[in-house]
């Protein structure tokens, strides 16, 4: 449905394999009208993801030069690659009167706020750092050296999940995705 006011933007975050994508996923098939930002990325596509789709897939220059155009709304180096959202896509969407959601890092999410605090921040939590390691593992996404380094970046990105409007431990994903649903509807209907 197209409003008059200006879309809400939700920023989903929280450490690698806490859950966002499959949490987003299924808020998606649940609610209507909500658009996905497809970030930027410096890393290599893995199997399965499509450039457009899953990420815009970008050199480390072209990377650069959206820096030095001041293309990105917020953009952080993460776990050794770069990533960042892309302004106009943000802008046309809410400007469109429609909502959106933000899949990003920590670093990424607490610039956004900055930038924006109408933002509506989410934090995905695992349920133990066990519990991630085991999921980033069956993930089967990364070498080790990459799955270590993600590990050690979670437990300096759980410190922060006190500065997010809303944290979801992501135990049962049925529930985490309910909680999730319940509090996007909320915040909608405030509005
Ligand atoms: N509640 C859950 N119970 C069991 N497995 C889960 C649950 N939630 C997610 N997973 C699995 O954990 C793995 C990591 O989930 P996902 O890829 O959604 O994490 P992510 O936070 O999006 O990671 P990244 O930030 O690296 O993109 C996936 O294999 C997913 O299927
Ligand atoms: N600050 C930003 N972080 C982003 C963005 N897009 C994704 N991400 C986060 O990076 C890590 C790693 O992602 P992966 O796909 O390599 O597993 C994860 O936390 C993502 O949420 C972005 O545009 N900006």
């Amino acid at each position: 449905m197209t409003k008059n006011r200006k879309g809400t933007l939700f920023v989903l975050s929280g450490p690698s394999g806490a859950g966002k994508g499959t949490i987003r996923a299924r808020v998606f098939e649940a609610l209507d009208g909500l658009s996905y930002s497809v970030s930027c990325t410096t890393r290599a596509p893995r199997d399965g993801e499509r450039d457009g789709v899953d990420y815009r897939f970008v050199t480390p220059e072209d990377f650069a030069a959206h820096i030095a155009a001041g293309d990105f709304l917020e953009w952080a180096d993460v776990h050794r690659h770069r990533y960042g959202t892309l302004k106009s896509d943000v802008e046309k969407v809410l400007n469109e009167g429609k909502d959106m959601f933000l899949e990003i890092d920590v670093q990424g999410a607490l610039q956004v706020k900055k930038k924006m605090p109408e933002a509506v921040t989410l934090f995905v939590v695992p349920p133990s750092i066990e519990v991630l390691e085991k999921r980033l593992r069956g993930r089967h996404t990364e070498g080790e050296a990459e799955l270590r380094l993600r590990l050690r970046n979670a437990v300096e990105e759980m410190k922060q999940r006190d500065r997010y409007d809303f944290v979801v431990v992501n135990d049962s994903l049925d529930e985490a995705v309910d909680r999730v649903c319940r509090f996007v509807e909320q915040r909608r209907q405030a509005l």
